[in-house]
This record gives structure tokens, C-alpha cells and sequence, in this order.
């Protein structure tokens, strides 16, 4: 395989590429560094990269003349598309970016699949978070998705949406991934599980967000490895795109898969895990969940992707947290002795 890796700098993104270099694969990555968090993470994800003889080209997916180059060069198979404006909340600050990113990107990435020749299979993240509101748990592929609770979802279904059409008419093969709340080492510093951390080490308060009446919200947290045999397993089952030079040649594959846990724990019991890793407790500030785009629940039927490309989840929260922990106080030089 040749693979295009977009978001290479980023938490999944990195750890894709890492797990195709190490298997044999041809990886070439981009990312467009940008400061939605700490860039230095970014840099230092590269640097891994680089050290397994990755490279990362500084660009954005927005550079159809700088994408047309890669794929004249490399000649791509296949595209991991993981490059996009992600978090839920933020949606609401800075709502131009996840247009950028996560409509007017991914178009003119598709536009450049089209058109090359061959046509590269491309799998992408969507989110749990398409599932909105929905009250039927688990959440399967076929529930309904027409109701987002945030602009961020709404963009990963409009993605949804986009990709059918570009299958439809030139042929692309797609793959649609719904990644619920991934988490582990090189994480991302704008998600819970790793602003808890940071915040209970440095003695500061966390805020528990709860929904109505008190009921603490829940997630079906996934743990990086198992999300990453999700995204290879897609890759290896793509089959292939029909089309060439833009011009569809018959019907191509259109898949959407959970990659979940299947086990969903409460935000505060994530918060007791932690805090037993940490040997320390955490300082707890409960508040009503603001009306900020947060669904209380999320929760996958994974038997889709077990059928497909045997997906199985093997590591609980407890254990992938510990390995959280052990990053994380290695990478931000913590004495691990004394805590
Ligand atoms: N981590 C999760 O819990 C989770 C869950 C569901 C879906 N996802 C999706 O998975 C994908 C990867 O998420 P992540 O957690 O690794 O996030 P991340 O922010 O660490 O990675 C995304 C990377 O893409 C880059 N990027 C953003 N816009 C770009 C652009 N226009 N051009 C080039 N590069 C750009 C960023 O710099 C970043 O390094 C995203 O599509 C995200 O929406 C993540
Ligand atoms: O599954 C997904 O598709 C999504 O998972 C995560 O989104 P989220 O589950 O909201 O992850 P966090 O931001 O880490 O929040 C986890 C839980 O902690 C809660 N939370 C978050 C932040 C905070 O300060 N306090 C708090 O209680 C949230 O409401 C949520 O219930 C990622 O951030 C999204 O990019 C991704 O699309």
C-alpha cells in the first residue's frame, strides 16, 4: 500500500501512520500544524515520525496544487483521512474552522482523488458524534443521524453526505469511520480525560459536567490501539476505487463502521480512575452540562466491523488510562517514583 495519511501530526493520524510504517506500508503524511492545541505536541508527534523515516509535509488540505504534487509523486492506493477541525465545544468559538477544515478540506481532497489516476480507496473519521440525540443505545450504523447537537457533528454528517456523492458519481471507494472518544499517549490536550490529568497534577479544579436531574453523562471510550486495528482493518478491506481521471468506471464500495468500545463508563468514574493512577484527587467541580453541543451518552454497536474486518476491542478504560498516565508523566518529565 501507499497511503496518504492527513492529520499525520495529529493523535490518531500519528499513530496510523506509525502502525502502516511498521508493517511495511508507504506512508507519506500532512498536516497543517495549526494551534487548535499545543503545536509543540504536534512537532513532537512528527519528530517520532520522522525518526521511523515518516514525513510529514507542512500544508493544508485545502492545497489542491500541493495535493496534486503528492499524488503525482507517490501515487497513492490509499487515503487516511484523518485531518479535521475536532472537538465538540469549540464548535461554538471558532465555527469557521470546522468549515475549512471539514467541508471546503475534504471536497478539494476528494476532487484531487477523483481526478488521479489510479484513484486511491479512501477511508475517513467521521464521529460518534453524528448519532446526536438519539435515545437507542447501542448506536448502530443504520440508527438515525439527521439530528447533530453540535456544528462539529454536522459537519461529519455533511462529510457522510459528500463522500456518498463523490462514490456515487466518479467512483471513489469510501469508508466512513465513527470513532467514539479516543483516547491514550500522544493524545489531545483539549479532551477531558487529558485536561483532568493536567489539571489534578497541577492541583487546579476540574469541571464534571452532568446532564438534567443530575444523571452523569457517559462515554464508550475507545482506546487508541484498537481504534488504529480499526483504521488498518478498513484500509485492508477497502476494495477498490473504479473510476480514473474523473471518469467513474462502474459501482464502488460506500461503508460506514463504529469503531467503538462497547463499554461505556461515566465521566466521574473515568475521573476515579485517574485519580487512582494519579494518586491524587481530583478537585471537583460539578456543573449542569451547558448547552454547548455535549450529547450525555454515547455508546457503539460495534458487530458491523467485528463481521467486515474482525474488529475486537481488547483494552479496557482502566488499563488504557494507566498507559495514558505512564505517557503522560514521562512526556511532561514527572518524577513517576513520587507520585
Ligand atoms: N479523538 C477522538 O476522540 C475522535 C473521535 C471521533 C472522531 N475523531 C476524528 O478523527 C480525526 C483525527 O482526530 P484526532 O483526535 O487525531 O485530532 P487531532 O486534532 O489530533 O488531529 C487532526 C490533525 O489534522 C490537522 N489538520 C486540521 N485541519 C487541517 C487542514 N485543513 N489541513 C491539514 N491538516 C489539518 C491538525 O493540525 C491535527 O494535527 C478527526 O477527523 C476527528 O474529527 C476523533
Ligand atoms: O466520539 C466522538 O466522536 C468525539 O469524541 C470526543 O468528544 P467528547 O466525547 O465530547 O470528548 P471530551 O471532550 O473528552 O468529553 C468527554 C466527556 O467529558 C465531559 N467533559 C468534558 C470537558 C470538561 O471540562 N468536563 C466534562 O465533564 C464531556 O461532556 C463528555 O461527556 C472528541 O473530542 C471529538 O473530536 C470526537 O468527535
Amino acid at each position: 500500500m501507499s497511503v496518504l495519511v492527513t492529520g499525520a501530526a495529529g493523535f490518531v493520524g500519528s499513530h496510523v501512520s506509525l502502525a502502516l510504517k511498521k508493517r511495511g506500508d508507504g506512508v507519506v503524511g500532512i498536516d497543517n500544524f495549526n494551534n487548535y492545541y499545543d503545536p509543540s505536541l504536534k512537532k513532537a508527534r512528527k519528530n517520532l515520525l520522522n525518526q521511523n523515516s515518516i514525513f510529514i509535509v507542512d500544508g493544508d488540505i485545502n492545497d489542491s496544487k500541493l495535493l496534486v504534487k503528492l499524488f503525482d509523486i507517490a501515487r497513492f492506493t490509499h487515503v487516511m483521512h484523518l485531518a479535521a477541525q475536532a472537538g465538540v465545544r469549540y464548535a461554538m468559538e471558532n465555527p469557521g474552522s470546522y468549515i475549512h477544515s471539514n467541508i471546503a478540506g475534504l471536497v478539494t481532497l476528494l476532487e484531487v482523488c477523483k481526478n488521479s489516476n489510479p484513484q486511491p480507496a479512501i477511508v475517513w473519521a467521521s464521529s460518534s458524534s453524528v448519532y446526536g440525540l438519539n435515545e437507542k443505545v447501542p448506536f448502530s450504523e443504520s440508527d438515525r443521524t439527521d439530528q447533530p447537537a453540535s456544528l462539529y457533528a454536522a459537519t461529519k454528517k455533511a462529510g457522510e453526505e459528500i463522500t456518498h456523492t463523490y462514490n456515487h458519481i466518479y467512483g471513489l471507494s469510501i469508508t466512513g469511520l465513527r470513532f467514539f472518544t479516543v483516547y491514550g499517549p500522544w493524545g489531545r490536550p483539549d479532551m477531558a480525560y487529558f485536561s483532568f490529568t493536567r489539571n489534578i497534577l497541577q492541583g487546579k479544579p476540574i469541571t464534571v459536567y452532568r446532564g438534567k436531574n443530575r444523571v452523569d453523562l457517559a462515554r464508550d471510550f475507545t482506546y487508541i490501539d484498537d481504534v488504529v486495528k480499526g483504521c488498518i482493518g478498513s484500509l485492508d478491506t477497502s476494495g477498490k476505487s473504479t473510476g480514473s481521471g474523473g471518469k467513474k468506471r462502474g459501482p464502488a464500495p460506500y461503508r460506514i463502521f463504529n469503531l467503538g468500545n462497547t463499554s461505556p463508563v461515566t465521566v466521574p468514574m473515568m475521573v476515579a480512575m485517574l485519580e487512582k493512577h494519579l494518586k491524587v484527587k481530583a478537585k471537583k467541580n460539578f456543573v449542569v452540562m451547558p448547552g454547548n453541543g455535549d450529547v450525555p451518552f454515547t455508546h457503539a454497536n460495534i458487530s458491523s466491523a467485528r463481521k467486515e474486518f474482525g474488529y475486537k476491542p481488547t483494552t479496557d478504560l482502566q488499563t488504557g488510562l494507566k498507559k495514558f498516565v505512564k505517557w503522560y508523566l514521562s512526556y511532561y518529565g514527572y518524577d513517576q517514583g513520587k507520585l
